[in-house]
């Protein structure tokens, strides 16, 4: 039997609806075989981030050394990579691996709390964007990468565009989850937009959505499925997810990895 691989970089949640966990989830769920390189211990739940400790750079190589000697990647996702030196060694990293990289740029959980050093972020930017093969910036991510406010539809559409063109990301997915109204992503894919809407969920229970579709995306394209059918196929995902929440914890609970089996079948009839 052949399997597609693939591999998260990211921060923890022992809430498990975030980060690694979520990531972990996601790749069962969507048959491709889970493997992770933890970059931060986070002790978070789903009313915030109580402590953080960020594992040494040194032992994000040796871990990244460690699966890539051993294992086959087919795809990867980066999340939670709070400082340079983190971000130096997974950019070293990167060029001996011909597999798609989905990057999702975390900068502050829903709680608002930081996730990464506030002077690493014109390093991401100017050198770790460029690995990326589709970067997903919420809106507020967008605006921090661009420098530049994001309002309008257009402004979304133009941001995905200017991420590929003056950052360098081989496609650009803009998230529509902040603003109001139906839920709209836009994909630059380095020559057309795509768009990708869904009805918007009325629930708090949103804790990770973004660690689960960057995770849906790396799952697809690691079986073989083209960049744009793969943003389809998790948008479905995660909208399931959101739709099936479950109202587990004080905050922000956590989305259903379970529930697109169920929306699957709906569709099919
Ligand atoms: N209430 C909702 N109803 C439907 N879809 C939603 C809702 N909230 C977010 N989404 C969708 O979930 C996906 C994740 O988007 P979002 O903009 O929330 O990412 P994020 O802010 O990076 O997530 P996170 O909360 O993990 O940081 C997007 O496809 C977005 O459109
Ligand atoms: C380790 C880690 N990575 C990412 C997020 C973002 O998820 P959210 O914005 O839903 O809290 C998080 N809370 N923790």
């Amino acid at each position: 039997m052949s399997i597609q691989c693939s591999l998260t970089i990211a921060g923890t949640d022992p809430s498990g609806g975030a980060g690694i966990q979520a990531d972990l989830k996601t790749f069962q769920e969507l048959k491709s075989y889970g493997m992770s390189v933890v970059t931060s211990v986070v002790a978070q739940n789903t009313t915030g981030v109580n402590a953080v400790h960020h594992l040494p750079a040194e032992m994000i190589q040796q871990q990244l050394e460690a699966v890539s000697a051993d294992m086959p990647i087919d795809a990867f996702k980066s999340g939670m990579i709070a400082d340079k030196d983190m971000m130096k060694v997974i950019a070293d990293w990167i060029p001996q691996i011909s597999a798609p990289y989905v990057m999702d740029p975390v900068m502050v959980a829903q709680s608002g709390d930081p996730l990464i050093e506030a002077e690493s972020r014109a390093w991401l930017r100017e050198h770790l964007v460029p690995f990326a093969s589709v970067i997903t910036p919420n809106l507020p991510e967008a605006e921090d990468l661009l420098g530049q406010q994001i309002e309008t539809t257009d402004d979304m559409k133009e941001a995905a565009e200017q991420i590929v063109t003056k950052l360098g990301a081989g496609a650009a997915l803009v998230k529509g989850g902040h603003r109001d109204g139906e839920a709209v992503d836009y994909l630059f894919d380095g020559s057309k937009i795509h768009s990708y809407s869904a009805e918007r969920i009325a629930t708090n229970n949103t804790h990770g959505t973004g660690c689960t579709y960057s995770a849906a995306i790396t799952a697809y394209l690691s079986r073989g499925i083209d960049l744009p059918r793969a943003v389809e196929k998790a948008k479905q995902f995660v909208t399931a997810a959101i739709k099936h929440s479950f109202d587990l914890g004080k905050g922000s609970g956590p989305t259903n990895h379970w529930a697109w089996k169920e929306e699957v079948k709906q569709w099919k009839k």
